[in-house]
C-alpha cells in the first residue's frame, strides 16, 4: 500500500513561559493510501498537534515525517490536503458557493473550474440548492457539510478533520458520520480523523490510533477487523464492542501513566 503519513520517531516540544510542554513523543505512524485513520484521547495528548504537523503549521522537533513522500512543507506547497477545523469557520458575509470558492480564488482557479468544483462538492456533501444561502441560514450540521465540501474542493487526496462533528447533537453525528463514510467510500480519499468519541473513532475507522498526554504519545494502533460497509447498527455487533472496548483500554492505561 503506498504510504501517504509516515512518521518516525517523531517529537515536539513547545517552549512555553511555564517550561517545555512535550506535545508529541516518539511517534511512529504508517498511514496507507485510502485509509480512514481516528486520533483518539483525551485533552491534551497531541491529537491536533498532529495534524498541524502533517499540514505544516507547526515544525516537528525530532524525527521525520513525510506526506506524499514529501515535506510537509513541500505537501503544503503541493495543496496535498484539505483541512476541516472543529467549528465550520465559513465567512459569515459570504455564501455558501463563495465560501467554497474563496481558497479556490486564491489558487487562481479559473471560475469556469471553480463552478464545476463548487457544483461536485456541494453534491457530495448533498447540499445542492444551498449555494445562494448564507451560513447563517443553514443549522449547525449543515454548515459543518459544508466547510467539508471547501476542503473537498481542493481535490486533495488527503483529509484532515479535526473534531469535525464535536459540537452537533447525536442524531446529526449518526447522519454525517454516515455520509462521511459513503464519501469517502466514493472518493477513495485518505482520511486522519480527531474524535473524542470512541464508538465514532470504531464506526469510522479502518485504523485507530489511541493516544496519551504528558507527553502526547501513542499507545496503541488498532486495526480494524469491519467490513468497509457498515450499517448504523454494526454498532451493536459483538466484532464492534470488542473493538470498543481494546480503545477503551488503551485510554485507561494511558490515563493510570500519570498516576
Ligand atoms: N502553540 C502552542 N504552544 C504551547 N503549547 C501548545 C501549543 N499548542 C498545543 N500546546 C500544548 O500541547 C499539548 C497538546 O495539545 P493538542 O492541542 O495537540 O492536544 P489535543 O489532544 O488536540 O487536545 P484537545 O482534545 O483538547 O483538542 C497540550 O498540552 C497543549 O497545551
Amino acid at each position: 500500500m503506498q504510504s501517504i503519513i509516515s512518521a518516525r520517531n517523531l517529537d515536539l516540544v513547545f517552549q512555553t513561559a511555564d517550561g517545555p510542554v512535550h506535545a508529541l513523543n516518539d511517534v511512529n505512524l504508517e498511514i496507507g493510501k485510502g485509509e480512514f485513520v481516528s486520533f483518539i484521547g483525551p485533552s491534551g495528548c497531541g491529537k491536533t498537534t498532529f495534524l498541524r504537523v502533517i499540514a505544516d503549521l507547526e515544525k516537528p522537533t525530532g524525527g521525520t515525517i513525510t506526506v506524499n513522500g514529501m515535506t510537509p512543507e513541500k505537501a503544503r506547497e503541493a495543496r496535498a490536503y484539505g483541512y476541516v477545523f472543529q467549528a465550520a469557520a465559513l465567512y459569515p458575509w459570504r455564501t455558501i458557493e463563495k465560501n467554497i470558492a474563496l481558497p479556490l480564488e486564491i489558487m487562481g482557479i479559473s471560475k469556469a473550474e471553480q463552478a464545476e468544483r463548487i457544483r461536485r462538492t456541494l453534491a457530495l456533501v448533498n447540499l445542492t440548492g444551498f449555494e445562494k444561502k448564507f451560513p447563517w441560514q443553514l443549522s449547525g450540521g449543515m454548515q459543518q457539510r459544508a466547510s467539508i465540501a471547501r476542503a473537498l474542493a481542493f481535490d486533495a487526496d488527503l483529509l484532515l478533520m479535526d473534531e469535525p462533528f464535536g459540537a452537533l447533537d447525536e442524531i446529526v453525528r449518526d447522519h454525517l458520520n454516515e455520509q462521511l463514510l459513503e464519501l469517502w467510500a466514493r472518493t477513495n480519499k485518505t482520511i486522519c480523523f480527531v474524535t473524542h468519541s470512541i464508538p465514532e473513532a470504531v464506526y469510522l475507522s479502518t485504523k485507530i490510533v489511541v493516544m496519551s498526554p504528558r507527553p502526547g504519545r501513542v499507545t496503541d494502533i488498532i486495526e480494524s477487523t469491519l467490513p468497509k460497509e457498515r450499517p448504523l447498527d454494526i454498532r451493536e455487533t459483538p466484532e464492534f464492542l470488542a473493538i470498543a472496548a481494546r480503545v477503551r483500554e488503551g485510554l485507561r492505561a494511558g490515563h493510570s501513566y500519570e498516576d
